[in-house]
């Protein structure tokens, strides 16, 4: 039997485990991520996060999907950037490699953090939605009834049919409210609706600017608050976008693995 320390976080509902690999002593893989996140048999978990040391960056933040699938987890990166604080690799602010490339991120007051996301080059107008890549895919589906939507049935029907099925795609449902955005989210590799998405939420964002919403974007998903800036360089290019919001630790533990 092996023990092995965890530690649990959340942002704004989407929740994550975090383990400390800076000695560089657990073998992680597709097998663990599927048991650790394993809500039944395991600690439960939006997805796990392994935070490793670097030769360029701070740290490396190596992301698993519950399934065992890898991408960019934007709130999962906010997690990480205060986990790395706690663990004395970085100050208030921070350079880190992540999934989709490097991202500067700093740590405001009340461990609220603001994460630099890469630039966007493309927005696709789709049967479903609107396509946007933020180091996940996304499909931005505008709705009117976001509290009333089936998002684990409309979500998963769009992730399954012919265009999305081999690499998946995360599905928004979108209610704009003024310059607030309402937001839920079925999220690929959770396979289910998560209480909020950090790349989710950043496309939606995105997706807003196109019906006259004007950055920073407020943001209202079930898991709490967030808000989105961004410089629109023409309909389908956005830099300098930052995704700002909550990270907390929730409680730590040990796990015994066989
Ligand atoms: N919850 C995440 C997104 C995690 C990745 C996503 N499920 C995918 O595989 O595309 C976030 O906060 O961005």
């Amino acid at each position: 039997m092996t023990q092995l320390p965890f530690f649990k976080y959340q942002a704004t509902g989407n929740d994550f485990i975090l383990l400390d690999n800076t000695s560089n002593d657990i073998n992680h893989s597709v097998d663990l991520a599927k048991k650790l996140c394993d809500r039944k048999f395991g600690i439960g978990s939006d997805g796990l996060i392994v935070i490793q040391n670097h030769p360029d960056y701070d740290f490396e933040m190596v992301f698993y999907n519950p399934d065992g699938s890898q991408s960019l987890c934007g709130n999962g990166s906010r997690c990480a950037v205060n986990f790395a604080k706690k663990l004395g690799l970085i100050s208030s602010s921070t350079t880190f490699l992540a999934h989709d490339g490097p991202h500067e991120a700093s740590i405001l007051e009340d461990g609220i953090v603001k994460l630099k996301m890469s630039d966007v080059h493309s927005v696709r107008e789709m049967d479903d939605g609107i396509f946007i890549d933020t180091g996940s895919p996304h499909l931005v589906d505008f709705v009117f009834n976001h509290k009333t939507i089936n998002v684990f049935k409309e979500g998963k029907s769009i992730r399954n049919n012919n265009t999305f099925k081999e690499k998946g795609v995360n599905v928004n449902f979108v209610e704009v409210e003024g310059n607030t955005i309402h937001v839920r989210t079925y999220e690929r590799g959770v396979e289910d609706e998560t209480l909020s998405c950090g790349t989710g939420v950043t496309a939606a964002a995105l997706a807003s600017s196109g019906k006259g919403l004007k950055s920073p974007i407020a943001i209202k998903t079930k898991g709490g608050e967030l808000e989105v800036a961004f410089q629109k360089v023409s309909e389908t290019e956005f830099k300098n976008i930052y995704l700002i919001g909550p990270a907390l630790e929730v409680f730590t533990g040990v796990i015994e693995l066989n």
